[in-house]
């Protein structure tokens, strides 16, 4: 791979002072800023500890090196050894250092861009960039797949701005002050919007190119002399407010949602207002690609366009770095059961909830104690807020609707719970790749009602293997809280324990248990654990037991259940039921309250000759009922579900009214 000589680097850099613009663009409205993007300006506005920065960059160079095959980065272990031995040895010898290929220096990336990947912790590309880089970077057209976390923004950010400050697109590119857009990216949420605006900002700032973010939704934009409060992205262009004659670049990110909210008639207006259409560099990316959507790509991309699809037929579609779990849980029993699941889960990260409405999202974060709210109806400014103050580890918990299901990039989020089995794989895939991003691991959660399930379908669908497991129980919960709790006794200062010694002596000599047990209690009192409360393993509520109904001949229905039960059971008791779902074995499990098992068990026995009750240890497989499918391009737009609603850009109807 070609690398830049030095005195190209040289004239590179006198080029790249002058100016040129990229934009990205979302919805209604339109707002030019020039913002930073938090988590990542953070490193080097120190807010981050260096520590953290260092494992960040120990983790980004394990990853990158994990991810090329075959590649290998020998560490000059065996070398120190040798140093230590032969002291006055300078050089080292038989050291064969075996260069990684997808090494930032075999690219042609130039020197700025290198030094700022260096200081972003990136030594290497990861695979979606080192195999579309040449292309991208050579004029094609490009359908770009790889996993959630894989770095699809660089692949396109960077031979992008290599193009124009060195490749094809610098001739071509328009100076000075007024100079139109040589990029448009067009994104599903404003939130997408600004981090990939970072990126161009931050990438683009080192060799002097300009990006702005174009966005509905912030009531005063500061060019809203210019541009109509109301207006979108597409009435700019009609207007003129937006130049587009000398574009050289669109990338539709996350390209599936894009298309499916309608925009087809966006990209075909796009065009029209370039100079040459053909000579548009159009590049479309994504972690799922339907079928569908790639033949509405075709539309837009030159015939001899390239596919890079690193997810391909591989059965697995989501994210291999995340911990797929399903887990059982009644809507009652939720809001008590996620901070546990947190507490098991989240290894001290932060947490996404995904819930399916704006209404639920709200009401959740209200439930658990130090949660905030991201929906659709939030107000702009409140959501860069929420988003600023999540990025930055101000609170650790979001509870969001599929506006933060895509694209996002927080770092230290460890934990996704979803509420419910979405409807769409695609959003399954989405979301639990919030977290395992980068070649880091994550966890994710999907909560599903043991009588709707769903949970087959998107096992199916997404290739996932869901670990199955009940709801955390009190030791479980336990053994997680107090290794934290003990952490944070080792982390007290010794200069307060002479003060406290007097007391710890006091206390052991008269409290007659062991050092052991106290320093148990001292760990449980830390963690805030008072009590011990059972959960059921079918609803996950607390104090109900889960039993298992055998009939003596297969169980038909739920109602077929309840009958069987009501010859033996007073009414009042078999009311109190939860969560009735048969199994597979013909039976059938439901919960009932803690101090009503004894009595469910005793008219078991009474009817041992026609029936079988007894406490479940482990979860029979249950029968799931599948929910009725919906089909891509029900909705409204022409090829999405939810583009007719709300406008070009909007998300008004069908599916956007959720989120
Ligand atoms: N070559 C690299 N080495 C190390 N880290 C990288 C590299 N490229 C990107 N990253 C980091 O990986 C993270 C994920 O990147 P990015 O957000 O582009 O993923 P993505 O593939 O677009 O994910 P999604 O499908 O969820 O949108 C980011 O924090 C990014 O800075």
């Amino acid at each position: 791979m070609p690398s830049l000589a030095l005195s190209e680097e040289k004239k590179m850099k006198k080029s790249t002072s002058s100016e040129t613009t990229t934009a990205a663009a979302t919805t209604p409205d339109s707002k030019k800023k020039k913002e930073k993007k938090p988590k990542k300006l953070s490193d080097s506005d120190g807010e981050e500890d260096s520590e953290k920065k260092k494992s960040k960059k120990k983790k980004r160079k394990a990853a990158a090196e994990s991810s090329d095959s075959g590649s290998e980065l020998v560490e000059p272990e065996s070398s120190k050894k040798k140093s230590s031995k032969k002291v006055k040895l300078s050089v080292v010898e038989d050291v064969k250092v075996v260069e990684n290929p997808n090494a930032v220096s075999k690219f042609r990336i130039s020197d700025p861009l290198r030094e700022k990947l260096k200081e972003k912790g990136i030594e290497a590309l990861f695979p979606i960039q080192a195999t579309t880089f040449d292309m991208v970077l050579d004029g094609a057209d490009l359908v770009g797949r790889a996993r959630t976390g894989q770095g699809k923004t660089l692949a396109f950010v960077l031979p992008i701005l290599e193009s124009l400050i060195n490749g094809p697109a610098k001739n071509k590119r328009k100076n000075g002050y007024g100079r139109p857009p040589s990029v448009l990216v067009l994104l599903p949420t404003r939130e997408l919007a600004k981090q990939v605006f970072a990126d161009f900002d931050a990438y683009g700032g080192s060799v002097g190119l300009t990006s702005c973010c174009v966005y509905g939704g912030d009531p005063y934009p500061p060019q809203q002399q210019k541009l109509k409060k109301g207006v979108d992205i597409v009435d700019h262009i009609e207007r003129q407010n937006l130049d587009l004659t000398y574009l050289q670049f669109r990338v539709l990110d996350e390209a599936d949602e894009m298309l499916r909210m309608g925009f087809v008639d966006d990209v075909e207006l796009i065009l029209g207002k370039v100079e040459d259409p053909k000579k548009v560099q159009t590049l479309l990316f994504s972690a799922t690609l339907p079928s569908w959507v790639q033949n509405i790509a075709s539309r837009f991309l030159k015939q001899d366009k390239k596919t890079i699809d690193l997810v391909g037929n591989d059965k697995m579609k989501a994210s291999n770095s995340v911990r797929h779990i399903a887990l059982p849980c009644s809507k009652q029993a939720m809001s008590r059961l996620i901070p546990d699941i947190i507490s098991l889960y989240s290894s001290g990260g932060s947490t996404i909830i995904f819930t399916e409405t704006k209404d639920q999202a709200s009401e959740l974060s209200g439930l658990l104690p130090g949660a905030r709210a991201l929906h659709g109806d939030i107000q702009q400014s409140q959501r860069e807020i929420t988003l600023a103050g999540f990025r930055k580890g101000k609170f650790s918990t979001l509870v969001a609707t599929n506006v933060a299901a895509r694209g996002l990039d927080i770092n230290d989020v460890q934990l996704i719970i979803q509420c419910e089995p979405p409807r769409d794989v695609e959003d399954y895939i989405h979301r639990s790749g919030r977290t395992g991003r980068a070649g880091n691991t994550g966890v994710a959660v999907m909560l599903y009602d043991s009588r709707k399930s769903g949970v087959s379908r998107i096992e199916k669908q997404a290739g996932i293997k869901f670990e199955h497991v009940s709801a955390p129980q009190p030791n479980d919960i336990a053994k997680a809280i107090g290794m934290e709790a003990a952490e944070k006794i080792t982390q007290v200062c010794d200069t307060v324990v002479p003060a406290f010694l007097a007391a710890a002596k006091e206390l052991l000599e008269s409290s007659g248990v062991s050092a052991e047990v106290l320093l148990a209690k001292a760990l449980a009192k830390t963690a805030g654990f008072t009590e011990i409360k059972k959960r059921s393993l079918l609803t996950s509520m607390e104090n109900h037991v889960t039993l298992h109904l055998e009939a003596g001949r297969p169980i038909y229905s739920a109602t077929n259940a309840f009958s069987v039960l009501r010859r033996v059971l007073p009414d009042d008791k078999v009311n109190l039921i939860e969560g009735m779902t048969l199994t597979v074995d013909g039976g059938a499990v439901f919960d009932v309250v803690q101090s009503d098992v004894d009595q469910f068990i005793a008219a078991g026995q009474k009817n041992a000759g026609s029936m079988s009750l007894e406490v479940v240890k482990e979860m029979p497989k249950l029968q799931e009922r599948e929910p009725v499918q919906r089909r891509y391009g029900g909705g409204g737009g022409r090829f999405g579900r939810g583009g007719g609603g709300g406008g070009r850009f909007g998300r008004g109807g069908g599916r956007g009214q959720r989120w």
